[in-house]
């Protein structure tokens, strides 16, 4: 049965119990929970927090870098009066893998740690008692991974993990669990797509369900009057005077969906939605056919002590100063973000660009480093990638399945710095580049960020691309310093290297920044001075100002985030224009002044 990816909603016909709270938690250190049979239950005393991150609870080193198995459990009681109803246990994510066990019984596994999976327990479920739950979580990277790296053995007979990219590989049970019940026939999906006519909208949707009963839509404005009503499982609906979603105007209208049985509803659900159009036209992005620029950040999900874990403050936080420094649009770097974020930028009227983990397909332990020398991994030579594609499509079609009712999504980066180089790369990217326009009835525009290695020159895969997605740390990673005003021509020659290509099609600048220690201060300046990033950042700003084609520019990073340890990171990664606590680094007030003054159709 197809997995139903709609964000868990109670309603006339459905219930939904919270899950989360603190469960038994075991790092299976000795590899014997499988032969120990933990399923039926785990060992010691020990709980911590669900939705987080284990890694920055704990005092020891040995705990925060464990790699390997860890496991979870939990119990949760099932009311005897929703007996005939199915159960489901909703994971909104476990990173990067899991087996779900409930009553000692195997139920699923999961390959993939940003996307949701419904563990259904019908057949093993103790009505009217509490049911135990254990959840046997993998951290480990491979090269068939998302994201990629590897793992490798110690003196002491651990495990390291040693990532592809640049940030800390947080594992853990990381975004909610929900217990879901569902009646016998049931809505498993809807599709919506836009056509707008003058001061009307047309509405073209499908329904998929789990039988043959009727389905009815029914759109509410805002103040709640109805607007629209369809009958069937497929079908078109006019809106006249239709309040379209904008940047930072939102307008959501309340879609109520129906599965009937003469006068009885046999099952309901219900989204709030917003209705636009986004495309590439030329060098521009039409919102609802009208021009608009990108300002904004490549972020991570990452904050103190609960790590990668969903963090509902932090999230409101991040609106805030979003809407304070007057961006409108981010990327999910490097990896599918919680749902409610998307339902946070659909309220708040923000644009996003939605990211696959499919990062770290360039075979590099200092990413930021290799991917401005100029030489290729030969990632996409390896025995390796036929099962890797095999697993970034299921995900793109999850990933789709989940996010593509959104407004905020306003596309698809299917790649974060991958290896372009060869010419092994090119079908490898055609597929999923294809697989993405054929999932997405609303034909977003898709994408990949590219690294410098991905240069005019030397890049065989940005033809692919709807608009271009550039990474660059001209002035950081290479001619950085003293040098920088060669780093300024270097950056102009690439640019028209793009345009004599005959490249016409908007450029967004996903990354370009430089670390920053808050407070440090050198005049004159030299690099991780706020001087210094001052002078980067106009220099990288005179340029975006110079080429008519760029149409969005996203520093890296929103925060200071974390990553492994190393000579090059201080604690993590400080190119944050806000600290990790999510407080202004003087560049804020930069981009604030920048932002505030350029027009949204820039
Ligand atoms: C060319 C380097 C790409 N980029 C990837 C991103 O994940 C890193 O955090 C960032 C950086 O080094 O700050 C560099």
């Amino acid at each position: 049965m197809k997995q139903s990816m709609l964000y868990p909603r109670a309603t006339s016909t459905r219930r939904v119990a919270d899950m989360n709270g603190m469960w038994k938690f075991r790092l299976d250190k000795e590899n014997e929970g499988e032969e120990q049979g933990w399923k039926n239950g785990i060992p010691g005393a020990d709980l911590i927090p669900v939705p987080a991150s284990f890694n920055d609870f704990y005092t020891d080193k040995e705990s925060r870098e464990f790699t390997g198995d860890f496991w979870y459990e939990t119990e949760v009681f099932v009311p005897g009066e929703w007996k005939g109803r199915h159960i489901d246990v909703r994971f909104a994510a476990v990173t990067h893998r899991c087996t779900v066990y409930v009553n000692g019984q195997e139920i699923i596994s999961h390959e993939g740690g940003f996307l949701p999976f419904s563990a259904r327990i019908d057949e093993v479920v103790n009505w009217n008692e509490p049911n135990r739950v254990v959840v046997k979580g993998n951290n480990e990277l491979s090269f068939t991974s998302l994201p990629a790296g590897i793992s490798v053995t110690l003196e002491n007979g651990r495990k390291m993990t040693k990532p592809f990219f640049d940030f800390f590989n947080y594992a853990g049970i990381q975004r909610p669990v929900k217990l879901v019940v569902l009646p016998e026939e049931s809505i498993v999906d809807f599709t919506l797509n836009y056509a707008l006519e003058g001061n009307d909208a047309s509405v073209s949707y499908q329904v998929e369900t789990t039988g043959d009963h009727p389905v009815t839509v029914e759109v509410y404005d805002e103040s709640g009057k109805p607007v629209a009503r369809g009958e069937g499982k497929e079908g078109c609906l006019k809106i006249e005077n239709v309040h379209l979603w904008e940047v930072h105007n939102a307008y959501l209208y309340h879609f109520v969906l129906k599965v009937l049985d003469g006068e009885e509803v046999l099952d309901e659900y219900y989204d709030e939605i917003g209705i636009r159009t986004f495309a590439v036209e030329g060098n521009r992005f039409l919102l609802n056919g009208n021009p608009v620029y990108l300002k904004g950040f490549g972020k991570h999900e990452d904050s103190d002590i609960v790590g990668r874990g969903f963090n509902i403050g932090v999230m409101k936080r991040d609106f805030e100063l979003m809407k304070w420094i007057g961006a409108n649009s981010f990327r999910t770097s490097h990896y599918p973000y919680s749902e409610e974020i998307y339902q946070m930028a659909d309220r708040e009227g923000f644009l996003v660009i939605d990211e696959l983990p499919a990062v770290g397909f360039f075979e590099s332990l200092a990413n930021f480093v290799d991917a401005v020398s100029g030489k290729t991994t030969n990632f996409f030579d390896r025995p390796t990638v036929p099962e890797l594609k095999k697993n970034q499509l299921a995900m793109l079609e999850d990933l789709i399945a989940r996010d593509k009712n959104h407004a905020c999504v306003i596309a698809w980066s299917l790649f974060n710095e991958p290896d372009t180089m060869t010419d092994s790369a090119a079908p490898y990217f055609e597929e999923i580049f294809a697989r993405a326009k054929e999932l997405d009835v609303q034909k977003r525009p898709r994408t990949f960020a590219m690294e410098l290695n991905s240069s005019p020159e030397h890049c065989k895969c940005h033809q692919f691309c709807d608009f271009l997605c550039l990474n660059r740390y001209y002035g950081w990673y290479l001619l950085g310093g003293y040098e920088m005003v060669n780093a300024e021509t270097a950056f102009r020659k690439e640019m028209d290297a793009w345009l004599a290509k005959g490249v016409n099609c908007p450029m967004v600048f996903t990354e370009y920044g430089c670390d920053n220690l808050q407070g440090e201060h050198k005049l004159p300046s030299v690099q991780w001075s706020t001087e210094y990033e001052m002078e980067y950042l106009e220099m990288f700003h005179r340029v975006f100002d110079s080429y008519e084609c760029v149409k969005g520019e996203q520093v890296w990073n929103f925060a200071d985030f974390q990553t492994v340890e190393g000579i090059m990171r201080v604690n993590g990664n400080k190119k944050g224009i806000f600290t990790r606590q999510r407080q202004p680094k003087e560049a804020a007030y930069y981009f604030k002044k920048r932002w505030e003054s350029l027009p949204l159709d820039y």
